[in-house]
């Protein structure tokens, strides 16, 4: 195989706080911080914030330790696409900003593994594959039967992940669909119809926040879901910025919002929100549609 995105000996940076959880762990340092400088400040207001910096900062280290790890494969996926220069090598798609930040990661991987395993599935649908974390973790839980059809935009990032998967055991199980994902949701949909593939067991949404409306109506409306199959979302809590006052919401932030509220009167499904990462959503239709 050539390795045309070789890792590089430099020391990646560290990733910036992207989830409502790192956002206060620096938000209550910074505080901290701020408080330490007043002279003749009461004591215990410094305790309260460095037991609540402890309590933010804490949470994320102790979870990754307290999870089982991750196979060499993902963790080598992971560390590529760490070392990789992303402002260098930016998307080609306009609208797409292409970052290390974008990888889903240990924790999460492993809960999708877990979901994967959950619902017995066979065949899997990811809208937003970046560099492959999430598609990779989830097809070493599928059979040797299963697949992951993996959906992205960026030719070059699928180019990327298409290395990392050749370098797993289970690489093979994971299709790349490379395109805008609707279009190819499309296609899917006309083959599921058809009858010449099976439908979809489980889907993780990861991609065009603005576009996530879109993707959940093809999904629950057309021929892509298995009667049972099990919706996640990612990024529902968008860094704190649909539920935190005093946020200004980027234009992610008011997608986020917004699908979050159609969801709560969206009477086709029943869904619940984790708070892991940056919150992930579950979903599933309601057969009847009757509560
Ligand atoms: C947050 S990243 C996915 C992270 C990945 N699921 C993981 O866990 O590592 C979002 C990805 O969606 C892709 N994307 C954005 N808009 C898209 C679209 N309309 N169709 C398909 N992929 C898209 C981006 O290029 C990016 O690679």
């Amino acid at each position: 195989m050539t390795d045309t995105h070789p890792v590089e000996m430099s020391t990646p940076a560290a990733p910036r706080p992207v989830t409502p959880s790192t956002i206060l762990a620096e938000v209550v340092r910074d505080m901290r911080e701020r408080l330490e400088g007043i002279d003749g400040l009461d004591r215990s207001i410094l305790a309260s914030a460095a037991r609540a910096e402890a309590l933010a900062a804490g949470l994320d280290p102790y979870l990754d330790l307290c999870t089982t790890a991750e196979s060499a494969a993902l963790a080598d996926l992971a560390l590529r696409t760490a070392h990789r220069d992303w402002d260098a090598n930016p998307s080609s798609i306009p609208e797409v900003r292409l970052e290390q930040e974008m990888l889903s990661g240990h924790v999460e991987g492993q809960a999708l593994k877990f979901l994967v395993f959950a619902c017995a599935a066979r065949r899997v649908l990811e809208i937003g594959m970046f560099t492959g974390y999430s598609a990779l973790a989830m097809a070493e839980e599928l059979g040797e039967a299963g697949e992951v059809v993996a959906c992205e935009i960026d030719a070059d990032v699928a180019t990327f992940a298409r290395e990392c998967f050749d370098r797993s055991p289970v690489g093979r199980r994971i299709t790349i669909e490379v395109g805008p994902a609707g279009e190819t949701l499309r296609r899917l949909d006309d083959r599921c119809r058809a009858g010449d593939v099976a439908p979809f067991d489980f889907v993780f949404i990861d991609a065009d926040k603005p576009g996530y409306l879109g993707y959940l109506d093809l999904l629950l409306e057309g021929s892509l879901l298995a009667p049972r199959a099990l919706i996640a979302v990612d990024n529902t809590l968008l860094q704190g910025e649909p539920y935190a006052a005093g946020t200004t919401a980027s234009v992610n932030g008011a997608a986020m919002a917004t699908f979050n509220a159609a969801l709560t009167y969206d009477d086709r499904v029943e869904q619940v929100v984790l708070p892991l990462r940056d919150g992930l959503t579950l979903i599933r239709r309601v057969p009847d549609r009757a509560r």
